[in-house]
């Protein structure tokens, strides 16, 4: 079995890879999330972890795009509880520090710890650990990561400002990948949808009433263009029920009023 992430070890896909496929499981590293979703797709990989919504910093709305374009299924969620820490060749102070660099997505959880350092750049690159590994293996002074204490440990830096992100609680979920419908093994009460409404007077409030008078508890709602038809918006929707059958009733009555709907997913609702 193979699993696809984003990063390298010591980063937080790793980490979610090992967690829940096991610790002997084969990780197969990439560069970015397009890389990931494309080796499902191909069947170079069994599966693939990807992130997809974190508590402090939102969405990354272009993982949507990227699971509709490739067909991907998604088959369990993962939440992680999410620490940043800031780290340096040893011996470096927080004073010797020009530029941090980390995944965008780390960067923005922790941009209110950064307001007391202005002369520090903060430079995007492509994950947590792999910046970790860089300032290591190159010995770069003056420069930091944002990463995990295990990107700490693994590559040998020091910790030089711990929990750095502006909330101490902070999640990211992480969807679990594969290729085609594996079927179901185990009653879902949870799906991932995307939908599609003509855009007319009150449409997405007649959808938001049809699902909740069949009792589906919206968890997310995300429009995302349609690029064919400029400004015109596809619903990416979490959501939530006690009753399958009467999940799967809503989606025909969703359909029988015109809306398109495409299943990326249903499942067990994650910790
Ligand atoms: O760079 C990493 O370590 C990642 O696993 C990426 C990622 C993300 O894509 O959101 C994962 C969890 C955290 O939210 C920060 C970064």
């Amino acid at each position: 079995m193979k699993v696809a992430i984003q990063g390298i070890p010591g980063s937080f896909h790793h980490q979610v890879a090992l967690n829940y496929f096991g610790p002997q499981t084969e990780v197969a590293p990439y560069r970015t999330f397009e890389e990931v979703a494309g080796a499902v797709a191909s069947g170079k990989v069994d599966y693939a972890v990807m992130a997809i919504e974190n508590s402090i910093a939102g969405a990354i709305l272009p993982n949507y795009e990227l699971i509709d374009r490739y067909g991907l299924y998604i088959f369990a969620e993962y939440y992680l509880p999410i620490s940043h820490h800031l780290m340096a060749l040893p011996g470096q102070q927080i004073e010797d520090i020009k530029e941090v660099r980390s995944h965008p997505m780390a960067i923005l959880q922790c941009k209110k710890f950064f307001q007391q350092y202005p002369g520090i750049l903060l430079q995007d690159d492509v994950d947590t650990a792999s910046v970790a590994k860089r300032i290591s293996e190159e010995k770069i002074k003056g420069v930091a990561a944002i990463a995990s204490k295990t990107a700490a440990e693994i590559y040998h830096l020091e910790i030089l400002a711990t929990d750095i992100q502006t909330v101490k609680d902070n999640f990211t979920r992480f969807i679990l990948l594969q290729k085609d419908f594996p079927g179901l093994k185990e009653v879902p009460e949870k799906a991932s949808l995307k939908i599609i409404i003509s855009n007319e007077k009150g449409s997405l409030a007649k959808l938001l009433t049809l699902m909740s008078d069949f009792d589906l508890n919206l968890t997310k709602i995300q429009s995302i263009p349609v690029m064919e038809k400029p400004w015109n918006y596809a619903f990416f929707i979490d959501t939530e029920f006690d009753d399958y059958e009467k999940y799967k009733i809503a989606l025909k009555a969703i359909e029988e009023k015109g809306g398109e709907v495409r299943i990326f997913g249903e499942y067990h609702k994650g910790r």
